[in-house]
């Protein structure tokens, strides 16, 4: 036997009380957020629209009870004849149904556009929230986090198509005042004409309708969200498929039938799921709620007939009532300027929320928008990681372990390592696109989180290894590396000079003014070692506009073995008494450089010049000769694909690499 409170009653307690919440969070909280965006639509507007909206509700039952009345005065007006009261009587009334759906026919379109009106303002206004949010992070770190990107992607969907967008749910529920000011004025008519429980039967069959309607097209909501991760995939497939990207790829490894086929299966996985929801969302519940409200109606209908046919109820009031049940009961379906857009704006608002609260989640840790200005010439002694520990947010693994690594102020420094040794997360510390997470930055000794980022970063000129094909003109892409000052075109010019591309550029079509994509017209391509050089000038731009630091992060990988052995041997020149560091995992490029370092396990385990360190018969000494070996046997796996004239190449390293 067993004793106690049985387990299904605390179960069921708890069971009601987790659909509340989760109705407060699906259905409450968001509809809230909808209705804060009003007021970015204009208050003025608002308002007029909801008077409007009142009036347009009002309207149509101002007309059923004019013509009910209509019907009433009939038989005396008839009996009177033209010129009597009663016939006046009838014509007034007439008029005034006349006049109700005149004005229904000329408001509804005022209400239309003002509303269109309302959308626009809300979704600019909010779509200019969405950009600032995320321009907000100091550092980078929100914009590497896939769950911030998820919530971002979820966010800004709505403002990718131009239905259900936020705006045009403010727009729906300034209309829900028509729809609702009807039903409670119909059921007020109802209630007056054939009596309160056929009122109050028809008014819940109406609400039970709706209910049904919105609840379902929340649960189908539901199904849409738990497809995200099949939905992303059909969008990164069809991009595969439709785009330049993969084009060659896909076509030399044949994989045309395992696309289509791939693409195929998964639409057909999302379009059984939503089709079986679809039956399960919608079909019982629409069955039981359609017989609900048929029973309420009918009965309702039965019982105004049995009034009329017992002389309980006049022809005006068998009239209205009648004609306010059926109008009610109208009101019981779907509402297409309300009903789709909401449920997908409650979507895209919450995962707005969600993004916001991510982004101050992930503020911890993250740079901070310091404010002391950067001293002229900074730096002029040096620049130093002083004990840097870091790892990335999210992760364990440390990726610096308290390193030392001074770049003297006007030299070169070159960083090599082996892929993922930690190179470009150097450069990310000292642009402070991330915080240390433990130990300093230091410029002059002064900790640069000290510094604003924003004249901080002017200071310095970085060109990371995935850097920006700007769909811009040539000038503009170079210029890009000073924003802050007026592009200065011989500047320009000097900077593409210094990459080794301006002949390149001047030979376009509309020279520097060409844009660097094929999108637009007139425009054209660069190839990658080209595009490589673009970025190059951009840093050099930046040199000219007052940055003293330039950062390259592996700045020839796209260069032939020939121009990057010709870029090396003309960079130190070109930078002389500039701080430049030079990021490499190809240990033959930097052997120019002042001081090479290099990284490893988090650590810097070697420095010293080129010289010194093959001297010393260490780390940099092996992989220098194992690479310049395979240089020189042509082997290197980077290079040896790219060339027309490989021997001619191979020779020009191997010399570069022993000079
Ligand atoms: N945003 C990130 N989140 C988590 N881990 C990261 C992130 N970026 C890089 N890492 C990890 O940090 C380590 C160091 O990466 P980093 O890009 O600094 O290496 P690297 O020396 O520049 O490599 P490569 O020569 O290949 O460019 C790698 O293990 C990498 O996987």
């Amino acid at each position: 036997m067993t004793t106690g409170t049985p387990p299904s009653a605390g179960s069921a307690t708890a069971g009601l009380r987790a659909t509340w919440a989760n109705w407060v969070e699906e259905a409450v909280r968001p509809r809230l957020r909808i209705a804060r965006l009003l007021p970015s639509g204009g208050v003025g507007l608002v308002v007029f629209l909801a008077v409007l909206n009142l009036v347009l509700g009002l309207l149509p039952v101002a007309f059923v009870v004019a013509t009910s009345t209509l019907v009433g005065e009939v038989p005396a007006a008839v009996g009177g004849g033209v010129g009597s009261a009663a016939w006046d009587r009838l014509t007034s009334i007439f008029l005034l149904a006349a006049a109700a759906f005149l004005l229904t026919q000329v408001l509804t379109p005022v209400g239309n556009a003002l509303g269109q009106q309302l959308r626009r303002r809300v979704d600019s206004a909010l779509r200019d929230d969405a950009m600032a949010l995320m321009l907000r992070p100091v550092g980078i770190g929100p914009l590497e986090d896939q769950r911030t990107l998820d919530e971002l992607n979820e966010a800004v969907r709505a403002f990718d198509r131009d239905w259900g967008t936020p705006g045009q749910a403010c727009f729906g529920m300034v209309a829900l005042v028509a729809r609702y000011t009807r039903l409670v004025a119909l059921v007020v008519a109802i209630g007056l004409a054939i009596g309160w429980p056929s009122a109050l039967g028809v008014g819940a069959a109406v609400l039970a309708f709706r209910y049904g309607q919105r609840g379902g097209l929340r649960k189908y909501s539901r199904v849409g969200r738990d497809l995200i991760g099949r939905m992303r995939e059909i969008g990164y497939l069809h991009e595969l498929t439709m785009t330049d990207v993969a084009a060659k790829e896909i076509r030399v490894f044949g994989l045309t039938g395992w696309l289509a086929d791939r693409y195929a299966a998964v639409w057909e996985t999302v379009r059984n799921t939503f089709e079986r929801a679809r039956r399960r969302v919608y079909l019982t519940p629409y069955l039981v709620l359609t017989l609900l409200g048929l029973l309420l109606a009918g009965g309702a209908m039965v019982y105004a007939a049995q009034l009329a046919a017992t002389g309980r109820v006049s022809l005006t009031a068998l009239a209205l009532g009648v004609q306010a049940i059926v109008l009610a009961i109208s009101l019981g379906g779907y509402y297409p300027e309300a009903d789709t857009s909401t449920q997908y704006a409650m979507l895209s608002l919450t995962a707005l929320q969600r993004l916001r609260d991510r982004l101050d989640e992930l503020d911890e840790g993250q740079p901070t928008p310091g404010r002391a200005g950067v001293p002229p010439g900074t730096p002029a002694a040096s620049l130093a990681f002083d004990r840097v520990g870091f790892h990335y947010p999210d992760s364990d693994r440390t990726v610096l372990d308290g390193i030392e690594l001074v770049l003297p102020a006007g030299r070169c420094t070159a960083v090599v390592g082996v892929n993922g040794a930690g190179k470009t997360t150097l450069v990310k510390l000292l642009a402070r696109l991330y915080e240390p997470t433990s130990g300093a930055v230091r410029a002059d000794g002064v900790d640069i989180a000290e510094f604003d980022p924003v004249l901080w970063r002017r200071q310095v000129g970085v060109i990371f290894q995935d850097f920006v094909r700007y769909e811009l003109t040539a000038a503009e892409n170079i210029a890009l590396g000073a924003a802050h000052v007026p592009v200065d075109r011989a500047v320009v010019l000097r900077a593409a000079e210094r990459a080794g591309i301006a002949e390149a550029l001047l030979a376009l079509p509309d020279g520097l003014d060409t844009p660097l994509s094929r999108a637009y017209p007139g425009g054209t391509d660069l190839s990658g070692g080209q595009w490589q050089r673009i970025a190059i000038a951009r840093a050099f731009y930046a040199l000219e506009a007052g940055a003293t630091v330039l950062v390259l992060d592996e700045p020839t990988a796209a260069l032939d073995v020939r121009a990057e052995v010709a870029f090396f041997d003309r960079f130190v020149e070109l930078t002389r008494g500039v701080t430049s560091l030079l990021i490499s995992h190809r240990f033959s490029s930097v052997r120019r450089a002042d001081h090479i370092v290099v990284v490893d396990g988090g650590h810097v385990v070697e420095r010293g010049s080129h010289d010194e360190l093959i001297a010393a018969g260490g780390h940099y000494a092996r992989l220098f000769t194992l690479q310049a070996k395979r240089f020189a046997r042509g082997l290197d796996a980077e290079d040896d694909e790219a060339e027309d004239d490989d021997t001619e190449d191979t020779a020009a390293v191997a010399e570069g690499v022993s000079r």
